[in-house]
């Protein structure tokens, strides 16, 4: 049985988790943290980290990025594995993931879904042909109105899987509204919508000459997330020090 403390317990995804948990016998949610006090677990909830005293395996986290710096120091200081899903992170608190895995296990995944990894995987064979050929690459997101970071984390997620495939370095652009020039060749566009319930779709293009090649995931529900973090603790629960992603946990 895998122990798990659920960190932004009373947001969605929290609850989403806290239900799929429910009916899971490999794994049990023993405590909880949120910033927002609200009586929705049937577990003990904390409204900050270094109060909880429960007993577990590992951390799955779905917070604020606001939250994630003090969260990294105390599983570090515990040598807890993290399940690290929350969005919106900046380059420092990047760099901080990198050295918290030093002392503990650390999952960081923008995207806990298998399409999107599978994805992942597709574009970096699909842009090592297209971008040499000079096929134009944009990544448009939509998520719901209630999302408070973007690009989704998604997003730059797709844009460094391209980079990486690529001999060379690609420019990020995320407004065009202030340019009076034409597009460099050597840019990724990346383009983010918000509105209504939207779950999540990523379309990725591939512009060239007289052809268009796109690429989309769209998550119909929170639950194909919540699946992925569940298998994600399971996977991480135990382990040693160091950096893991989602190509850990899935066959790809
Ligand atoms: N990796 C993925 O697959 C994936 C999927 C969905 C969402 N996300 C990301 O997960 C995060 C949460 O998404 P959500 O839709 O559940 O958001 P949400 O706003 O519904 O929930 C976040 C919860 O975190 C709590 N919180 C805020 N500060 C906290 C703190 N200091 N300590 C503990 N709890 C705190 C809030 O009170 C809230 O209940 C976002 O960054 C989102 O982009 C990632
Ligand atoms: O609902 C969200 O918020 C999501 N965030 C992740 C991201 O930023 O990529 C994953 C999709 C859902």
């Amino acid at each position: 049985m895998v122990k798990v403390i659920m960190h932004g317990c009373n947001g969605k995804m929290g609850q989403v988790i806290t239900r799929m948990a429910a009916s899971d016998p490999e794994l049990k949610i023993v405590a909880g943290v949120d910033a927002r006090a609200q009586a929705l677990n049937d577990y003990p909830v904390f409204g900050d980290i270094s109060d909880c005293d429960a007993e577990a395996d590992v951390v799955i986290d779905f917070s604020n990025a606001a939250a994630v710096d003090h969260l990294l120091d105390w599983c570090q200081e515990k040598q807890m594995p993290v399940v690290l899903c929350t969005t919106g992170l900046s380059e420092e608190q990047l760099k901080k993931v990198e050295d918290a895995a030093k002392r503990t296990a650390v999952l960081k995944s923008a995207n806990m879904s298998l399409g999107v990894n599978l994805l992942m995987k597709l574009l970096q064979d699909a842009a090592k042909v297209l971008a040499p050929e000079g096929f134009d690459m944009e990544i448009v997101e939509r998520h719901h109105n209630q999302k408070v970071d973007a690009p989704s984390g998604t997003a730059i997620a797709l844009a460094d899987a391209l980079n990486g495939a690529l001999e060379e370095d690609y420019e990020y652009v995320y407004d065009r509204s202030g340019q009076r020039k034409k597009r460099d060749s050597h840019e990724i566009g990346i383009s983010a919508v918000r509105g209504g319930t939207i779950v999540g779709e990523h379309e990725v293009i591939f512009a060239g000459e007289d052809e268009v090649i796109e690429f989309k995931h769209t998550a119909y529900s929170k639950a194909l997330f919540a699946k992925g973090a569940v298998a994600a603790a399971k996977f991480l629960a135990g382990k040693g020090p160091g950096r893991y992603d989602m190509s850990d946990v899935i066959q790809l």
